[in-house]
C-alpha cells in the first residue's frame, strides 16, 4: 500500500463516504499515534503534540495550516504552551473519511520539518 501521507486527498463532499469499521481498524494501524475517537457523534482522529515552548508550538501549527491550505481540507488546531492538539475530521461529510488519515499522516511529517 502506498505510504498515507504521499497519496492525494479527494475533493471535500457531504455524500463522500465515510471509512467504515474494518477501514478504520487497517489505517489506523498506519497512524499509531492517533486515537479515533467519537464527538457529539462524529467520528474524529486527535493527537497531542509536545513542544519546549510556545513558539514552536505556534510554528508547527502553521506548518500544518499550510498543508491545510494546500489540500482544502482542515483541522481543529488547538495551540498552546508547549502542546498542539490536531483534530481531523471531514465536517461536511460528518465523519472520518480516507482524507483524515492522509492528513493526519502529513501532519506527523510536519513535526520534522523545521
Ligand atoms: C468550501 C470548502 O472547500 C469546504 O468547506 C472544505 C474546507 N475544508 C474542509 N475541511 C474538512 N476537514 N472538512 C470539510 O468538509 C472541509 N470542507
Amino acid at each position: 500500500m502506498t505510504e498515507l501521507a504521499a497519496q492525494a486527498c479527494e475533493a471535500c463532499r457531504a455524500d463522500a463516504p465515510l471509512v467504515s469499521d474494518g477501514e478504520l481498524a487497517t489505517l489506523i494501524r498506519e497512524i499509531p499515534d492517533w486515537t479515533p475517537m467519537t464527538r457529539d457523534g462524529v467520528m474524529q482522529l486527535e493527537r497531542v503534540f509536545k513542544f519546549r515552548n510556545f513558539k514552536q508550538a505556534l510554528a508547527f501549527t502553521n506548518r500544518v495550516g499550510a498543508i491545510a491550505e494546500e489540500v482544502g481540507h482542515h483541522p481543529a488546531l488547538l495551540t498552546e504552551w508547549g502542546k498542539v492538539t490536531v483534530t481531523w475530521w471531514s465536517h461536511e461529510a460528518g465523519g472520518l473519511h480516507k482524507n483524515d488519515f492522509i492528513m493526519a499522516a502529513r501532519t506527523d511529517q510536519q513535526l520534522d520539518a523545521e
